[in-house]
C-alpha cells in the first residue's frame, strides 16, 4: 500500500504546456472553450501525453454501513444500504442508468454492509458488518482502515486492467455523510457547522443534532493530525477508505479521477492527505448541495464542472459530468488547426 502511495508522480508539466500550445493552434479564438481547455490541459498532464484518448470510464460503488447511524443522523434506516445494493445489482438505481448512458464498466463492492448479501455481480470484500459507532468508540481498527484502502487499490487495479481509462468512485452507505463531515471538518479545519448538511433530507433540528454528534465525536476520539490512517480509523468509514485507496492507485497509474459528491470528496481529501500529489489527478465532476462539498473542493483547489443541486452520491454526479471530460479530450484530438483548415489567425 505504501509503495503505491509513494510511487505517485507529479503530473507532466511539459505535456501540459505542449497541450496548451496545441489548443491555441485549433480553429477557435484562443481560450474560447474556457474550462474545457483547462480540462484538456489537465488530462495531458495526468497522462503525460499530448492529445490523450479517454476511452472507457470505470465506476466502482463501495457499499458499507455505519454504527453512527444509531445516533439519528440520517433520514433513512440502515437497512436501506443493503436494499439499495440489491437495486444496484438489478439495475434500478440512478447510477445504473447513468452508467449505461456513458457505457461505463460498473462494479459494486460490499466492503462492510451490516447484513449478508450475495449475488453473482456483487464483489464481496466485507471487512466487518458495518463500522462501530464513532461517538462511543473508534469506527474501526487501524488494521481495518489499512485494509479498506488496500481493497480500494485492488478494485481500482482490476478495473484499470480491464480497460477503464478514467475512474469514478461512488458509494452507498446510510449515515455516511456523518463520517464524511467529520473527516472533511477535521482535515480541512473548517467548522463542523459549516460542513454538515441535510444528507438524505433530515430536518434542520436534526441537522443541529448531527452537528453536535460530530463535534462530540471529534472531541472524544481525538484523531491525530498528520496521521490519515488514524483519522480514518477513528472517525471514518470503510467505503471512504476504499475510495481514497482507489484514487491513490489511479493516480499511481496516471489515470484521471472524476470526483463525485460529498462522500467521494471526503475520500479525496483523505487520499490527498496520504499523498498531496494525488490531488493533481482529480477532476471535480459536480458540486453537491451538501454545503461542505464546496468547502472540500476549495480545499482541494478544484472547480466543479456541473452545478445541478444534486445530493445523491453513488457516483451519479461524476457519471453525468463524464461526457464533458470525454468532449475535452475529443476536442483536443479531433479539431482542425488553423493551418489544416485554412482559417486565418487573429490579425
Ligand atoms: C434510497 C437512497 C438511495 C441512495 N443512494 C445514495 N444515497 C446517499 O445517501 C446516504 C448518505 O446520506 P445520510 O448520511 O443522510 O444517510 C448514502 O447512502 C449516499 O450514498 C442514498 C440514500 C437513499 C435513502
Ligand atoms: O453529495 C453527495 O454525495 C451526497 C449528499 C447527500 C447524501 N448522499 C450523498
Amino acid at each position: 500500500m505504501y509503495s503505491v502511495i509513494k510511487s505517485i508522480e507529479p503530473v507532466c508539466e511539459e505535456s501540459e504546456q505542449k497541450q496548451q500550445e496545441h489548443l491555441n493552434s485549433l480553429t477557435k479564438p484562443v481560450g474560447s472553450l474556457g474550462a474545457l481547455e483547462d480540462l484538456a490541459v489537465q488530462l495531458a498532464g495526468i497522462s503525460a501525453q499530448v492529445n490523450p484518448e479517454i476511452n472507457t470510464p470505470g465506476i466502482i460503488v463501495f457499499a458499507s454501513d455505519h454504527g453512527i447511524s444509531l445516533e439519528g443522523v440520517s433520514a433513512y434506516p440502515q437497512e436501506v444500504t443493503a436494499q439499495m445494493v440489491r437495486n444496484f445489482l438489478t439495475g434500478g438505481a440512478a447510477i445504473n442508468v447513468f452508467s449505461k448512458r456513458i457505457n461505463a464498466l460498473l462494479e459494486i463492492v460490499d466492503i462492510g454492509i451490516a447484513s449478508e448479501l450475495t449475488g453473482p455481480q456483487l464483489i464481496r470484500r466485507k471487512i466487518a458488518y458495518g463500522t462501530k459507532n464513532f461517538l462511543l468508540e473508534d469506527a474501526m481498527s487501524e488494521d481495518q482502515a489499512i485494509q479498506s484502502i488496500w481493497i480500494g487499490m485492488e478494485r481500482a487495479k482490476n478495473l484499470i486492467d480491464k480497460g477503464a481509462g478514467l475512474l469514478i468512485l461512488g458509494e452507498m452507505g446510510i449515515g455516511n455523510t456523518s463520517p464524511s463531515s467529520a473527516i472533511i471538518a477535521f482535515l480541512t479545519g473548517c467548522e463542523v457547522e459549516t460542513v454538515v448538511g441535510l444528507g438524505t433530507g433530515i430536518e434542520e433540528i436534526q441537522r443541529l443534532h448531527k452537528i453536535q454528534v460530530i463535534k462530540n465525536a471529534i472531541i472524544y476520539r481525538q484523531p491525530l493530525k498528520g496521521d490519515p490512517i488514524n483519522v480514518l480509523a477513528k472517525i471514518g468509514g470503510f467505503e471512504i477508505g476504499a475510495i481514497a485507496g482507489s484514487m491513490l492507485y489511479a493516480a499511481s497509474r496516471k489515470i484521471p479521477i472524476l470526483l463525485d459528491g460529498f462522500i467521494s470528496t471526503a475520500g479525496a481529501v483523505l487520499a490527498a492527505e496520504l499523498n498531496p500529489l494525488a490531488a493533481q489527478y482529480m477532476i471535480a465532476g459536480h458540486q453537491s448541495a451538501e454545503p461542505g462539498h464546496r468547502l472540500a473542493l476549495e480545499y482541494l483547489n478544484k472547480r466543479p464542472l456541473l452545478h445541478l443541486g444534486m445530493r445523491l452520491g453513488e457516483g451519479s454526479g461524476a457519471a453525468l459530468s463524464y461526457p464533458l471530460v470525454a468532449a475535452a479530450a475529443d476536442m483536443a484530438r479531433n479539431m482542425a488547426t488553423f493551418e489544416q483548415a485554412g482559417v486565418s489567425r487573429k490579425s
